[in-house]
């Protein structure tokens, strides 16, 4: 298995973790409550909005024209589709959109960013890919595995629509792009630079992670406790 492919295996424990937490597994029920989704909306909203800015840091550092192609559609399409599905639950949820504009972004939210943001700013192509990969893996992995397990209920449940936009073959599709890329930026790596690469991958996963934990349980920080 190619380098970027195994890296789920790296985090496999972490990962899934992540698919059996309560917030996933509810989602895939149609059970989750509606507050802990809101909730979820308007942090994964602003946190959408900081991370197509990693992006923007990768597109940057593209010396290749059709890498830097790439860099800006990922980006672009994720702030028109996939924000617009956001919009349209909000909408559903009665959530005014300038109530985002006075919604604090919580603590862990700003901790994750502000990571991401540091690779993009510091790291190179490949760390920057490494930091944003598991945020889609992850979600098309998870959606997927929902979309089967509860396909008999998949008809009825509110979030169908959440399930549906991320158990997305296009989005395969970017994911060869993705692994294929990252294998060729690590090439002429040392043992010690891939390493750091997979501590990168991994810590994306666990913030995956604690990024559900911190939607179930509506945690903004403990200033707003
Ligand atoms: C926190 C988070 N990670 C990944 C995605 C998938 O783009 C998302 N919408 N939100």
């Amino acid at each position: 298995m190619s380098f970027s492919r195994s890296l789920k295996n790296k985090a496999q424990t972490i990962w899934e973790a992540g698919y059996h937490h309560p917030f996933v597994q509810e989602l895939g029920q149609g059970t989750l409550k509606k507050e802990r989704f809101q909730f979820y909306l308007k942090q994964d909203y602003l946190y959408l909005l900081d991370y197509t800015k990693v992006y923007a840091l990768g597109a940057v550092k593209c010396k290749d024209e059709e890498l830097l192609q790439r860099f800006v559609e990922i980006q672009h399409s994720i702030l028109t589709t996939e924000l617009a599905l956001h919009r349209q639950y909000m909408k559903q949820f009665d959530i005014d959109f300038n109530e985002l504009k006075t919604t604090p972004t919580s603590l862990f939210n700003r901790t994750y960013t502000a990571n991401m943001l540091a690779v993009g700013q510091t790291g190179d192509l490949a760390e920057i890919l490494a930091t944003i990969l598991p945020c889609a893996w992850t979600y098309y992995d998870y959606a997927m595995g929902l979309k089967e397990k509860y396909a008999d209920q998949l008809e009825e449940n509110f979030y169908k629509s959440w399930i549906e936009m991320y158990a997305n073959a296009d989005f395969l599709e970017s994911f060869s792009w993705f692994f294929d890329t990252l294998d060729t930026l690590v090439e002429n790596k040392s043992v010690i630079e891939k390493q750091r690469i997979e501590a990168i991958f991994t810590a994306s996963v666990e913030f995956e992670y604690l990024f559900w934990e911190m939607s179930y349980q509506q945690n903004l920080g403990i200033l707003h406790k």
